[in-house]
């Protein structure tokens, strides 16, 4: 049997007195790899912020490997959007991912961590990049050095948004290369849905309500070898509700 890894129950949330998100029900298994997608101001940051915990539902209940969100931190790596990101830092791409082995009760890096830091390093392909300062590489090379800090935790989920919204196609397509490969639970929300589509397991589509979609055969055509987020949201929608 599948094991788990979100669980969310009657989930509404709301800022002010309308209700952003509304009865949201969804299980994610362990290792499952789910793309999130969606209109601007649809909800999706706000959903991924009540699994981090940052944010308490009105009504419903989430659950992550069996926890509360606010006593399951340690098990999400998080990669947020990446315009809150300091450039002008003088650290360099090592010191940023080891930042991730840090907490209130370990102040230093011992042999463990480096060890770590070597293989995930050589995994995301930046083993080349450690000793260069943040602010001197490339969008695509610091996403990449981001998405290392966030798995030197060891997390059990990833959950990523828009960790492609200012790289290039290039970058992009080696970004979700490191994301297919991955054996932990991924949610990753993303516009780029031409490249995110052709790995994840599932699909949700989050506008107030939820749809989700496990079959990415859907009837859309790709006009000059790209679909349409639009067309892709109408069909996906309406696969759900035939479904
Ligand atoms: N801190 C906040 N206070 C009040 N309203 C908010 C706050 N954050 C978001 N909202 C509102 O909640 C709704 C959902 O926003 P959210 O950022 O979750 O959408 P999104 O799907 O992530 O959008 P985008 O694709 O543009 O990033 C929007 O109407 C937004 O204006």
């Amino acid at each position: 049997m599948q094991l788990p890894a979100i669980e969310v129950d009657g989930l509404y949330f709301a800022y002010d007195k309308e209700y952003v998100l509304e009865n949201i029900n969804l299980t994610i298994y362990d290792k499952e790899y789910i793309a999130i997608i969606g209109p601007n101001g649809g909800g999706k940051t706000t959903f991924l912020k009540l699994l981090l915990g940052l944010l308490q539902p009105q009504k419903g209940k989430i659950s992550i490997y069996g926890k509360e969100p606010s006593q399951a931190k340690n098990l999400i790596g998080y990669l947020p959007q990446q315009t809150n990101f300091n450039l002008d830092m003088p650290l360099q791409a090592k010191e940023i991912i080891l930042q991730g082995r840090l907490s209130a009760k370990k102040f230093r890096f011992d042999k463990d961590d480096l060890t770590l830091l070597d293989e995930i390093a050589q995994k995301l392909n930046i083993a080349h990049l450690l000793h260069k300062k943040i602010g001197t590489l490339s969008g695509g090379q610091r996403q990449r050095v981001l998405l290392a800090r966030a798995l030197i935790t060891k997390p059990k989920i990833l959950i990523l948004d828009e960790p492609t919204a200012a790289v290039d196609i290039e970058a992009q397509k080696e970004i979700y290369e490191i994301l297919r490969n991955l054996s932990i639970t991924r949610l990753v929300v993303s516009h780029d849905v031409n490249i995110l589509l052709e790995g994840v397991d599932r699909v949700l589509y989050i506008n107030r309500t939820l749809y989700i979609h496990d079959n990415l055969k859907l009837n859309i055509q790709k006009r000059d070898g790209h679909f349409c987020e639009m067309e892709l949201f109408e069909e996906l929608k309406k696969a759900c509700i035939h479904d």
